[in-house]
């Protein structure tokens, strides 16, 4: 089988890393997961935490079994799909066969490239660096802004007006800029109610 191929089909993906930690952000903070980070992306945010991600060639190209039994070597069945942008690839088989073993499956994404998969939960995280595909809007559950400078504000409230009516508004300080924003976010949720603030907790936990 041709290695190209697989992974134009999503049986085969490039993993840069997968472990076993809690969800440090969004709705979800604070569960148990199993996060597959795929390497490869093409966006580019200067604030990236993950820049040594964005290179696909640089990682193993492993097939769907095997990550899933790796995943079913921990009691939570919870799943975090990141990257990288996992939405580079097709994201129909991994999902398929992780909820096929019980999984729940999640997805970080930029929304930069057309949505694939079967997911239970959608965080959307748009990014100014490449602009979000139209097929994410429909599917987000949950929109992950976050706050690197004082323009970020109104382009949260830009794709807040195109998700759907149940999905969720966080804002989340850039890391290294969180100290500066925190007074703006606080007093921008404290008067825009709708929004809620998400932290990097696993950051303050020193856990991966
Ligand atoms: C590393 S990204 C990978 C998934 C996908 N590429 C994305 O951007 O959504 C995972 C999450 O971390 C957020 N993130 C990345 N760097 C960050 C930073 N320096 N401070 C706060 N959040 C950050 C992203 O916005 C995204 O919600
Ligand atoms: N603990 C933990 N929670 C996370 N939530 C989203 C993450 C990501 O990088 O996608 C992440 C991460 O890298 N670690
Ligand atoms: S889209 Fe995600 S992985 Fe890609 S550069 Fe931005 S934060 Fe990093
Ligand atoms: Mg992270």
């Amino acid at each position: 089988m041709d290695k190209k191929t697989a992974v134009t089909e999503g049986r085969m993906l490039p993993v840069m890393e997968a472990f076993y930690t809690i969800q440090g952000e969004g709705v979800h903070t604070g569960t148990a997961a199993y996060f597959i980070r795929l390497g490869g992306c093409d966006v580019g945010c200067v604030w990236c935490d993950v820049k040594d991600s964005w290179e696909a060639e640089k990682w193993p190209i492993l097939g769907v079994e095997e990550i899933v039994d790796e995943a079913m070597k921990f009691p939570g069945r919870m799943v975090v799909i990141t990257g990288g942008e996992p939405l580079m690839y097709n994201l129909g088989p991994l999902t398929s066969s992780l909820k096929s073993k019980g999984f729940t499956t999640h997805i970080e994404t930029s929304g930069a490239h057309p949505f694939s998969g079967d997911f239970d939960w959608v965080c959307f995280s748009p990014k100014k660096f490449k602009a979000p595909h139209p097929s994410i809007y429909e599917v987000a559950n949950e929109l992950k802004v976050v706050i690197f400078h004082k323009s970020d504000f109104e382009f949260a409230e830009k794709h807040a007006a195109l998700v759907n009516e149940g999905c969720k508004l966080l804002l989340q300080p850039e890391w290294s800029k969180a100290k500066f924003f925190m007074n703006d976010i606080v007093e921008y949720v404290k008067f825009h109610p709708n929004w809620k603030i998400s932290l990097q907790t696993h950051k303050f936990m020193d856990i991966p």
